[in-house]
């Protein structure tokens, strides 16, 4: 198990500046290395800057209240003064910085050791267009401060939940931010995002709008609500933006919600906290909580997350700081998503540990599952206020100690043995071309991991076992291994003869030249006369005898994408008309996928032109199934990983030439149509293939994520396929999601590839008898923006006038639940190029 690094946050008064030159120690220094060294933390947290730099930022960039500046008497004084005001804070404006009593860290021997966070008053997604900009100006000194000392990481406070409008700006900011330095930059940027919001955690369920959220909660928990959500919004002492640049047309819009809401606030004056939030509830497009509490998935916080990451186009030095101080939501779904994204940090509070029995800080179980759950990214816990004594024993480090327990504990997210680690390891989200054993001869190395994987064998043997067992045992039989290899299938089948009492003829035959030198020595020195080896191809090569049991394993991650399909169509030729091929079938599966990690990585600027519609095999790590099992809304959806297609063998209803090989390969091509429910919102980064095969009897392969522990456990020979999308696809909560799929082949039968295209639906379910929209309603308009109204009480839906998706007839599956007045049908919200047009960019060559 690899030790997660734990950070302590230096509690305040923080270390004072320096008063010696270098080399001696700085205080900051000396408290760095007494924390790490008479504790067992790794690391330690500390703000960036400290209180006389908001002072002055606020003196600089806002208004101050009106008993400061407006009293009358003195107004000559407060012109001038403001006027220097103006004037000092555009030449702050003009040139940036910080000064040296505004920061905590001026060192670069400090910055060993260290995660900063940035000001938590900046609001870069402010209503107030002057906050916003004079924010993003603050948060550009601190970065480059931060950048200048070459600090590991700038962790910077979420964005506010009220201000879900303004949340592009901020994504703008950051992306803007991530820009300084240029491609040397070495500092991380690090967003703060809340695990929940509470609120959103109290009122998910049916559709409400905000106000009658509120009417909902007591007064009490709504203010204490509240007060959780916007942790951060009483951050300025002053109020609004000073800043002299021109009124915006949006600034307009903002006075005019001022004075909305001052007159019907009875003139009381109106904080900068409630102009936030007249200015995001008076909006008329959709927020991300309305969005989600339609199907009760809690869903803003990962929302805005994904807001972010977007605008920031997938940038590798920005990552998440995962803020546990509200509770997790419920759903273990929702919290899966988090597995898919780049968590670097997560932020744990002392008041998000309980008390034990004996007082002692300790996880919920829920927690503990799902810390362990995020081992596998590896992240740096930062705990927080662990020396105010929230709890009753243990002291300070009883916190450290728990977490390192916890941590330490070993998660079976993977599925794989122990003893898998030492081939898989390195491999994790690891994008791998598949192979092409038909066309390419493999090395020995590549036969040696195959022939570490003790259950893909144990299975075979176990198959050929039953089989022999299935022939008379006073007959001498045929057994030919096709595609031999280093031979592991011929020692399997020698040991199947033994244990199942019967006698054979084997015969192997391999195309790979170096590796029949491997199949000579091994007739050599260990087998003899029991084995014939063959050297071709076993589409064309001859064998003396026509064979009771043909054993092969040209099997890929999708079944049939090392090409299992055409080769063993051309060796049908061995087998006896009553003869079994081990395997009999195999299938290939599919499931939607989210993993920030994976799409980073194909969209690479290194990689080659194509990258993005070619599949890769990968060990999925950080990867997140976001379909789930059940109907959907319009009851039409399948399971959560679905069967494409099947491939059996032996095929009799082939036509053949002379040489008994099938005239052509159409009969090879397959299509699948599929239709998954995505119940919690999700960004679309690809699909993850996979197969199933059946070898003989009861006895099988899979590495189908449902099935592969009954089936083939601890196998892992085998990673998925990731099909990746040229674009990501955001995905509304409860939308449905309709996935084609093709395996195609040229003419000349040459080439074997895949290509793949997806849309996005939402269900709409209308009642025929008022002709108004009854429940969900959604859209998106064709340039990406949502239109998604909780519609009932008489309120006009803004779907009313979309064009529902033609030739789509639910009622006609009969759907159990539906009452005969209401009609389900679905609006299209989005849609993915066709990938990997005929081939162009990837292809298995015949
Ligand atoms: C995935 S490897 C399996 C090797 C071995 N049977 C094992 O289980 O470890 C597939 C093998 O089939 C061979 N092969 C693929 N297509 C073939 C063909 N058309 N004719 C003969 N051998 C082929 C490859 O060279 C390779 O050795």
């Amino acid at each position: 198990m690899p030790r997660h690094p734990i950070a302590f946050s230096l509690p305040y008064p923080l270390p004072t500046l320096p008063t010696k030159a270098r080399p001696e120690p700085s205080p900051l220094q000396q408290s760095i290395s007494n924390v790490l060294s008479s504790t067992d933390y790794d690391l330690v947290s500390l703000p960036l800057t400290n209180e006389l730099w908001q002072d002055r930022w606020e003196k600089l960039c806002l208004r101050s209240p009106p008993e400061e500046d407006e009293n009358g008497e003195n107004q000559e004084n407060v012109n001038e003064e403001r006027e220097r005001i103006d004037l000092e804070a555009d030449v702050w404006r003009r040139d940036g910085g910080l000064k040296r009593n505004e920061v905590n860290v001026t060192r670069l021997e400090e910055s060993q050791a260290v995660i900063t966070t940035a000001a938590e008053w900046l609001e870069l997604d402010s209503p107030d267009e002057g906050i916003r900009f004079d924010s993003e100006l603050a948060l550009r000194s601190e970065m480059a401060q931060a950048l200048y000392l070459s600090l590991p990481v700038l962790i910077i406070p979420a964005p506010s939940l009220a201000n879900r409008d303004y949340l592009p700006s901020y994504a703008r900011a950051i992306s803007n931010l991530l820009q300084m330095g240029g491609s040397s930059a070495f500092t991380q940027i690090s967003i703060r995002i809340p695990i929940s919001d509470p609120v959103e955690l109290i009122t998910q369920g049916p559709a409400q709008t905000l106000p009658s959220l509120h009417s909902i909660l007591p007064q009490q928990q709504q203010q204490q609500q509240q007060q959780q959500r916007d942790s951060t919004t009483n951050k300025h002492k002053r109020m609004s933006s000073l800043s002299t640049r021109p009124t915006s047309m949006h600034q307009n819009q903002l006075q005019q919600l001022i004075n909305q809401s001052n007159s019907t606030s009875n003139g009381s004056t109106m904080n900068h906290q409630n102009l936030r939030i007249a200015s995001s509830s008076a909006n008329s497009t959709m927020s991300s909580k309305s969005i989600a509490s339609i199907t009760g998935d809690p869903s803003s916080t990962w929302e805005m997350w994904d807001c972010i990451r977007t605008l920031c186009n997938y940038h590798p030095r920005l990552s998440v700081t995962l803020d546990l101080t509200n509770p997790l939501p419920p759903s273990v779904g929702a919290l899966a998503r988090w597995t898919a994204e780049p968590v670097k940090y997560i932020w744990l509070p002392a008041g998000s540990f309980i008390p034990n029995a004996k007082g002692y800080p300790v996880l919920s179980k829920a927690c503990q599952a799902f810390l362990r759950g995020m081992g596998k990214q590896n992240p740096t816990y930062v705990l927080h206020g662990t020396t105010i004594q929230k709890h009753t024993a243990g002291g300070p480090n009883a916190y450290l100690q728990y977490v390192r327990h916890i941590t330490s504990q070993p998660s079976s997210s993977n599925g794989l043995p122990h003893s898998a680690d030492e081939f898989t390891s390195g491999y994790a989200d690891y994008l791998q071309a598949p192979l092409q054993p038909l066309m390419d001869d493999l090395g020995s190395a590549t036969y040696d991991i195959f022939e570490r994987d003790p259950v893909k064998y144990r299975q075979y043997e176990e198959a050929i076992t039953l089989a022999l067992a299935d022939l008379p045992a006073d007959q001498k039989h045929v057994v030919t291994v096709v595609g031999a290899g280093r031979g592991p299938l011929v020692a399997c089948t020698l040991r199947a003869l033994t244990r199942s009492n019967r006698k054979a003829n084997v015969y192997a035959v391999e195309k790979n030249a170096n590796a029949f030198i491997t199949l000579q020595e091994r007739k050599a020195i260990e087998w003899g006369d029991q084995v014939e080896i063959f050297f071709g191809d076993m589409r064309n090569v001859d064998v003396p005898e026509k064979c009771d049991i043909m054993v092969s394993e040209l099997l890929g991650s999708f079944g049939d994408n090392e090409l299992s399909p055409e080769c063993l169509d051309g060796a049908m030729r061995f087998l006896k008309p009553t003869g079994i091929s081990i395997p009999t079938s195999y299938t290939a599966h599919v499931a939607p996928i989210s993993s920030s990690k994976l799409f980073h990585d194909v969209h690479q600027p290194s990689r080659p032109a194509g990258a993005t519609e070619t599949p890769y095999v990968v060990m999925m790590s950080q990867v997140n199934l976001i379909s789930g099992d059940g109907g959907g809304t319009s009851g039409r959806c399948g399971e959560k990983v679905q069967q494409c297609w099947q491939f059996e063998h032996p095929r009799r209803d082939l036509i053949l030439d002379a040489s008994g090989a099938p005239l052509t390969n159409t009969h090879n091509t397959r299509s699948s149509r599929h239709v998954f429910h995505i119940p919690h919102a999700a960004t679309l980064h690809g699909l993850a293939g996979y197969f199933e095969a059946h070898l003989y009897s009861n006895v099988g392969l899979s590495i189908h994520p449902d099935n592969a522990h009954r089936v083939s456990p601890e196998m892992f020979s085998w990673f998925p396929l990731y099909f990746p999308l040229k674009e990501s696809l955001y995905l509304p909560s409860g939308c449905e999601l309709e996935v084609n799929l093709w395996r195609l082949c040229d003419s000349r039968g040459k080439k074997i590839w895949y290509e793949w295209a997806v849309e996005s639906y939402l269900s709409v379910t209308q009642n025929n008898s008022t002709q108004s929209t009854s429940n969900i309603n959604g859209n998106l308009t064709p340039n990406g923006s949502r239109h998604v109204s909780l519609s009932g009480g008489g309120q006009p839906s803004p779907l009313m006038d979309a064009p529902f998706s033609p030739g789509f007839n639910p009622n006609s599956n009969n759907q159990p639940n539906q009452s005969i007045n209401t009609e389900i049908n679905r609006i299209k919200i989005g849609q993915t190029s066709l990938h990997n047009p005929g081939g162009q960019h990837s292809w298995v060559g015949l």
